[in-house]
């Protein structure tokens, strides 16, 4: 249902603003600026679902500005273990997230700005946006060099990414969510988005590495809240509106109603993994079998996360023929996940006899089988 913008609408309310009679729409301009005071990519996540589906765009214009903890934000058919290092993530705690928009994955911390530009579908125009932050940015530093690409990233120096583009095209409205990389960790970056899993085969979309670079490296004055302030500013002028920034908070239920249970969608395993699609993994790993090295291979079919096939070859003299089918049937249907898989293990470990032995080749194997996950 999209709420009419003109009516009882919270934003309208926010802007402290006489919606204009329909005659006046042409000359008197209307549009937001919003800000998160959230930093938590789900419900950052959740306001765009929820403008999008809501709100009726038609003359009014909304630029979302946001920040996120460190997160990394896959597309909406991407495959998470072959953008990202999720052992790494888990292990610092980044969030991972999947959004409903296309194209690659990107980093965010607090050095990293997005702004999601709203419009009616017929409105949308990325190439717009992305001169608007040009001319921002210009604006607060004459000297930078920053241009537009094909592609829609921004280059700065012809070279360096600093921001990267993706979008949402709904019947009536859409979005255009860009990144703008002010003061992030480049280092942590990379690691993160390089993915240390072998042998995935799949029709996922792939990311498009570049090189990377801050903007505050260029110039120590262009911080975060600098580059937002100068991009609202832009803003309002080109669309004649009201250049104050207001802030708004995810989980107000009477601004968004409904939005916490779009945040809760969007963290679920079902969405962040179970929408990868369908892959498979053909790998290899070495064990140790006295002093020599013995190799396992392992054939996994992912389909909405879950395994559909598993077929873990052991060589029968370290592991007995029935014991490995167990494991490998054990797996069937279960999370292509690490927790799920020491879950399955640990029981299916109970149903053995008290065998040190076979045991410990066990453990060895689902460690493994955890490694790739
Ligand atoms: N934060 C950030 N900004 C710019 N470029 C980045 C960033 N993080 C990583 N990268 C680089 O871009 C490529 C991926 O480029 P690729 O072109 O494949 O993907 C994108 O650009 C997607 C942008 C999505 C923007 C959305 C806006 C709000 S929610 S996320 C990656 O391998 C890095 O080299």
């Amino acid at each position: 249902m999209l709420i009419p913008f003109s009516l009882k609408n919270c934003f309208q309310l926010l802007c402290n603003r006489k919606v204009p009679a329909a005659g006046f729409k042409d000359t008197v301009k209307n549009g937001l600026i919003l800000q998160s005071i959230s930093n938590d990519v789900y419900q950052n996540l959740a306001v765009e679902d929820w403008i999008h589906d809501h709100m009726n765009l038609e003359g009014n214009p909304i630029l979302f500005l946001w920040r996120n903890s460190p997160s990394v934000v896959i597309g909406r058919h991407q495959n998470p273990w072959q953008e990202c290092n999720l052992n790494l993530m888990r292990k610092e705690g980044v969030k991972l997230a999947r959004r409903r928009s296309g194209g690659g994955t990107v980093y965010h911390d607090m050095g990293n700005i997005n702004l999601t530009f709203f419009t009616t579908k017929s409105k949308y125009d990325r190439m717009e946006n992305l001169k608007l932050i040009v001319q921002a940015l210009n604006t607060v530093q004459p000297q930078l060099d920053v241009q537009a690409t094909k592609r829609f990233d921004l280059l700065l120096d012809g070279q360096f990414k600093i921001s990267g583009t993706a979008s949402k095209i709904g019947r009536t409205t859409a979005y255009h969510h860009c990144t703008l990389l002010c003061n992030t960790d480049g280092a942590f970056l990379s690691s993160l988005l390089n993915s240390p899993y072998q042998g995935i085969k799949s029709n996922a979309t792939t990311s498009i590495p570049s090189l990377v670079k801050n903007l505050l490296e260029k110039d120590s004055t262009l911080t975060c809240e600098v580059l937002m302030s100068a991009v609202a500013a832009e803003y309002a002028a080109y669309h004649r509106i009201d250049g104050h920034i207001h802030l708004v908070d995810p989980e107000d239920e009477t601004l968004f109603p409904g939005i916490n249970s779009k945040a809760k969608d969007l963290q679920t395993w079902e969405w962040v993994y179970g929408k990868t699609p369908k892959f498979t993994v053909n790998t290899s790993f070495n064990v140790l079998d006295g002093q020599s090295c013995l190799e396992i291979k392992v054939h996994i079919d992912i389909k909405n996360g879950r395994i559909q096939i598993c077929n873990i070859e052991v060589p029968e003299h370290w592991l007995p023929l029935e014991v490995c089918e167990k494991l490998n049937s054990c797996f069937i249907d279960s999370k292509f996940c690490p927790v799920e898989t020491t879950m399955l293990t640990s029981i299916l470990l109970r149903t053995c006899p008290q065998d040190h032995e076979l045991y410990k080749k066990w453990y060895i194997l689902c460690e493994k089988i955890k490694g790739i996950m």
